[in-house]
C-alpha cells in the first residue's frame, strides 16, 4: 500500500480521508501522528490559498508529496459567512458545538426557504520541486433550525441535504463519502494521484 500524508489535525477529516484514499490503495497518515508539529497559519482568503499554504508547508518539512484540505460552509443569508473562517467562527478553540450555536443564532430570523448554503472543499497536492495542484468540490444544502444526527463532524448536524432529505450527520459514512464536497473534490484528484503514484 502507498502511504499518503494529509496535512490536517482534524480527526473528522482524517477518518474520511482514510476511507476515501483507502479505496485508491493508499494508507493515510496525518499531522495527528506528528503532534509536535505546530498548526500551519491559514493566512489565505480563499480555501484554495489555505489548502496550498498547508500542503506546501508540510511538504517542505517532510520532503514528500502532501495533500491538504481547506473546507467550510458558505451561508447565503449571511453573505457567504463563515467561509474560510468556518473553523474559527465562534473562536480560536475551533469548537464545533460553539460554531453551530453561533450560526443558528445568526440565522434565527431567516425563513426556511432562505437558509440555502453550500459546503466547499479545496484539496491541494504539494509535490517537491513541482507546481502544487488544487482541486475543489461543493455540496449544496440548507441550514436547519436544530441539530439532527450523530455522524460526521463540524457543521454536519445542521447541514440538510435536500436530495437525501437528511442532514449530513444523519448519513452513514459511505453515503456522505459519495455526495460530500470532499468526495466531489477527490473525484477531480483521482487522475492526478494515478499519475503521481
Ligand atoms: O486546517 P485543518 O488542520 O485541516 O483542520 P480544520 O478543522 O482547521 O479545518 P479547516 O481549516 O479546513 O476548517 C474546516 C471547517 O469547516 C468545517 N467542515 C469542513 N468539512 C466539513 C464537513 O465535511 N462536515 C462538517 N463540517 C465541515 C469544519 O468543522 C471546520 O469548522
Ligand atoms: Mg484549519
Amino acid at each position: 500500500m502507498k502511504e499518503l500524508l494529509i496535512a490536517t489535525k482534524n480527526a473528522g477529516k482524517v477518518k474520511e480521508f482514510e476511507d476515501l484514499f483507502g479505496e485508491l490503495g493508499f494508507t493515510v497518515t496525518s499531522l495527528l501522528d506528528y503532534p509536535s508539529i505546530e498548526d500551519v497559519e491559514e493566512t489565505g482568503v480563499t480555501f484554495e490559498q489555505n489548502a496550498t499554504i498547508k500542503a506546501e508547508a508540510i511538504s517542505h518539512l517532510f520532503g514528500k508529496i502532501v495533500v491538504a484540505d481547506d473546507s467550510g460552509l458558505f451561508v447565503d443569508a449571511l453573505g457567504g459567512e463563515p467561509g474560510v473562517y468556518s473553523a474559527r467562527y465562534a473562536g480560536m478553540e475551533k469548537n464545533d458545538e460553539a460554531n453551530i450555536q453561533k450560526l443558528l443564532t445568526n440565522l434565527e430570523d431567516v425563513p426556511k426557504e432562505k437558509r440555502t448554503a453550500r459546503f466547499h472543499c479545496a484539496l491541494a497536492v504539494a509535490i517537491p520541486d513541482k507546481e502544487t495542484i488544487v482541486v475543489e468540490g461543493t455540496c449544496e444544502g440548507m441550514i436547519t433550525t436544530e441539530k439532527h444526527g450523530e455522524n460526521g463532524f463540524g457543521y454536519d448536524p445542521i447541514f440538510f441535504v435536500p436530495q437525501l432529505e437528511k442532514t449530513m450527520a444523519q448519513l452513514d459514512k459511505e453515503t456522505k463519502n459519495k455526495i460530500s464536497h470532499r468526495a466531489n473534490a477527490l473525484k477531480e484528484l483521482v487522475p492526478v494521484m494515478k499519475q503521481l503514484f
